[in-house]
């Protein structure tokens, strides 16, 4: 393949971040909670110190053309060339030294980078198999990175963690969970999401870099909008999320056609989630409801129960009788699952 044509610096304008209103923070998880944490690797795994410089747009180019790769769209290979955002990701995962992290995509491996330096040891997966072998080659020298060349979507991602962190050594000190941080494709996002949300056993914090629109439908969708949606009950019964800052397109190289934001989701652990008999039942309820979003839930869910138990349910909850599913929040659909359920 022949080199890439690229275009010189001087078309891109000064990467920037834009910062939201400061919102008030939700506390930090406790590490000493009742639940016990599951252990992590010791700290010895970690072995180099060495800090690497920052990945910029000479970095960048440089290492793709080394390889003769073109950003490939299907893999929604956009490079990150602002280092200050990497840095945001890694601080808004609040990474420390020792910690274990997943990286989905490490591409030409700047985020990696900057995990590594940070004293991370780093699980990357990574599809296209050049960006894999690439990433394999720059960390050569340190064994604080493992790379696995597989798709995201269509692996077992609970196994591979397990495998990971078991034949890495444990110790009584390190008691921490690992983290997700990563800027993946966009057009994985809700694999991503619903994927990892649910493993609040493994990770406390999953912090991605997703398009800006996605990312203001997970977190932000209000009700009665068309916005709101199934996943926004999903996100919300596993995590805690939250908006962090909003990264304009030209900060990546190829320039994506919209602009992404910085989301962190602080994962639930399994006795923190709202109390449901069956979370399978739950989504299944939710899903159902959603089917016809204009459809009152009376008629949406008779398939469960009759229309009438329905309306008594939702009496109970507080809410109208001719209530439609983008009307009712997290709790909401929790007090009437739990209603329609011992019907
Ligand atoms: C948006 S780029 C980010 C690259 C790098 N992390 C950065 O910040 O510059 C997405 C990366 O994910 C990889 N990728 C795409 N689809 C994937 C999948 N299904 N599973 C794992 N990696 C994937 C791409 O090859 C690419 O390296």
């Amino acid at each position: 393949m022949s080199s890439p044509n690229l275009p010189p610096i001087s078309l891109y304008s000064t990467p920037t971040i834009i910062r939201p209103k400061p919102k008030p923070s939700l506390p930090a998880r406790n590490s000493s909670s009742s639940c016990a944490p599951r252990q992590r690797p010791q700290t010895s795994c970690t072995a180099t110190t060495n800090r690497r410089n920052p990945d910029d747009y000479h970095t960048t180019l440089k290492a793709l053309n080394s390889k003769n790769r073109f950003p490939k769209k299907s893999l929604g290979q956009h490079y990150m060339l602002n280092s200050a955002i990497n840095e945001e990701l890694a601080t808004a995962a609040n990474i420390e030294e020792g910690d274990v992290v997943l990286e989905i995509g490490p591409g030409t491996g700047s985020l990696t980078n900057v995990l590594i330096n940070a004293g991370a040891i780093v699980i990357a997966i990574e599809k296209d198999p050049y960006m894999a072998a690439l990433v394999k080659e720059r960390f050569a020298s340190t064994n604080q990175l493992k790379v696995l060349q597989e798709d995201f979507v269509k692996c077992h991602i609970r196994s591979h963690m397990y495998s990971l962190l078991e034949s890495m050594c444990l110790s009584e000190a390190n008691t921490r969970y690992a983290k997700v941080v990563a800027n993946i494709p966009f057009n994985i996002s809700t694999d991503v999401v619903k994927q990892l949300l649910p493993m609040g056993d493994i990770f406390s914090e999953v912090v991605l870099l997703l398009q800006d629109e996605t990312a203001l439908r997970l977190v932000e969708a209000p009700l009665r909008t068309p916005e709101y949606r199934p996943i926004n009950v999903f996100v919300s019964f596993y995590s805690d999320p939250e908006y962090k800052l909003k990264v304009p397109r030209s900060n990546f190289f190829p320039q994506p056609n919209v602009d992404a934001a910085v989301v962190t989701f602080k994962l639930k652990q399994a006795a923190h989630y709202p109390p449901v008999s069956s979370t399978q039942a739950f989504f299944s309820m939710v899903n159902s409801a959603f089917n016809g979003k204009r459809k009152m839930l009376r008629r949406s869910l008779q398939h469960i129960c009759t229309p009438l138990e329905i309306e008594k349910a939702l009496g109970n909850v507080g809410l109208p009788a001719t209530s439609r599913p983008g009307e009712l929040t997290l709790n909401d659909f929790v007090k009437l699952h739990n209603l329609i359920m011992k019907v």
